[in-house]
């Protein structure tokens, strides 16, 4: 299977072709860059000396759509939107890992992405690729619209209690940690050196762009109109995310029986793991690797159950999970390419 991927010069696209290395049916065929082109990927990122030395070349959608079977677009948000109708006009297949197609309500989009979303013919023919969620959907989509990193750790961490109706919750909070490399590789002052090192900061409170997303998905699975509190943090480590939600569920539930939930939904899911009572995962024990790791504690003297997601934000969140969605596409095992076990310590 030939792949090509735009925005070759991020991290999204860096990521990819690490785990497309790996992977027993594809090949990179072609790497698209506005900055780059005719600059070979390995004097970008000389990681890749020796691995990925062709050119990176200007966006050509009809050579495209002769050359490969499947394109990544690993781009800022509000470029994917003008380039993916002709590649679906050409019967191409896109998975698109910006926010450009995931969110349904135009005004929402306009609201949280500054602009105008791309037309209605091609808004609808995209699916949220959250694997495990949607994975029937996903099967026979043309264009997936991949979820935002934060996203996936937070459905992921609610989804057998939303889909289950265990919560009464139609307002659920949510405290999230990411690392620095989901801002990617573009310089800006939030993540210098000087500001992040021994620095630790709330932002986009109220405002997040994850926020419609993140409502979206959960109120799609939901009885009722879900409502979350999102604060996002921005904290010293390349990679990782994680979140910490709080729930109040309907019925008195304790925390062997909520594990045995979450391990009943995921039972066909290698990706998602559900540690045992007592125990809490870490970021560093995803890092690198495809997997979402839950930890649940219900105390019962509050009556809260509370939820902690991690995933690493450029695999899960990001590049891994648009393999795992291409897998899916094609009928592959959702593991092709994703078995690396995470880098520890
Ligand atoms: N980093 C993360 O953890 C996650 C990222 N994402 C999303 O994935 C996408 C890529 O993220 P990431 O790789 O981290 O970002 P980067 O900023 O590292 O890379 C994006 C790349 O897109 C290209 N690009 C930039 N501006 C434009 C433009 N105006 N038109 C066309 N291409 C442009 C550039 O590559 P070139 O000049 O070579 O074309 C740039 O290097 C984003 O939408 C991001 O939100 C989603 C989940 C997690
Ligand atoms: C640290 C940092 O800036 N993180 C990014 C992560 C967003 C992301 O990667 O997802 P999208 O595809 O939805 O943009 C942020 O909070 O916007």
């Amino acid at each position: 299977m030939d792949v090509a991927i735009i925005g070759g010069t991020g991290y999204g696209a860096a990521e990819l072709i690490r785990l497309l290395h790996h992977h027993p049916q594809a090949n990179v065929k072609k790497i698209i860059s506005q900055s780059n082109s005719g600059v070979k990927m390995s004097e970008v990122y000389p990681h890749l000396t020796n691995i990925m030395e062709i050119e990176m070349e200007d966006f050509d959608a009809e050579a495209l759509a002769k050359e490969v079977d499947v394109v990544f677009f690993a781009t800022p948000s509000n470029v994917s939107k003008h380039r993916i109708p002709e590649l679906l006009d050409l019967g191409v297949k896109v998975i698109d890992l910006s926010g450009d197609f995931r969110l349904t309500n135009r005004e929402l989009y306009k609201e949280y992405y500054g602009e105008e979303m791309a037309s209605d013919k091609y808004v609808n023919q995209a699916v949220y690729g959250l694997s495990e969620i949607y994975r029937e959907e996903i099967r026979k989509a043309a264009l997936i619209a991949n979820p935002g990193c934060y996203p996936t750790s937070v459905t992921l961490g609610l989804m057998p209690l939303i889909d289950h109706q265990w919560t009464i919750n139609e307002t659920l909070i949510i405290d999230a940690k990411t690392g620095v490399s989901g801002a990617g590789r573009s310089l800006s002052l939030n993540v210098h050196y000087s500001e992040m090192n021994e620095n630790m900061k709330a932002y986009g409170v109220g405002k997040h762009k994850h926020i419609p997303e993140i409502e979206q998905i959960l109120t799609d699975r939901f009885s009722e109109e879900v409502q979350v509190v999102f604060t996002p943090h921005i904290v010293p480590m390349t990679r990782g995310i994680l979140s910490t939600m709080y729930v109040d569920l309907k019925d008195s539930k304790n925390t062997a029986e909520v594990i045995d939930l979450y391990e009943q939904y995921y039972k066909n899911d290698p990706f998602v793991r559900i540690r045992k009572e007592g125990v809490m995962p870490a970021t560093k024990e995803v890092y690198g690797s495809n997997y979402c790791d839950i930890g649940l504690y219900m105390d019962e003297r509050t009556n809260k159950l509370i939820v902690v997601s991690v995933i690493d934000n450029l695999v899960k969140g990001a590049a891994g999970q648009a393999v795992q969605n291409m897998n899916i596409m094609f009928g592959l095992d959702d593991m092709a390419g994703l078995e690396l076990l995470p880098t520890y310590p």
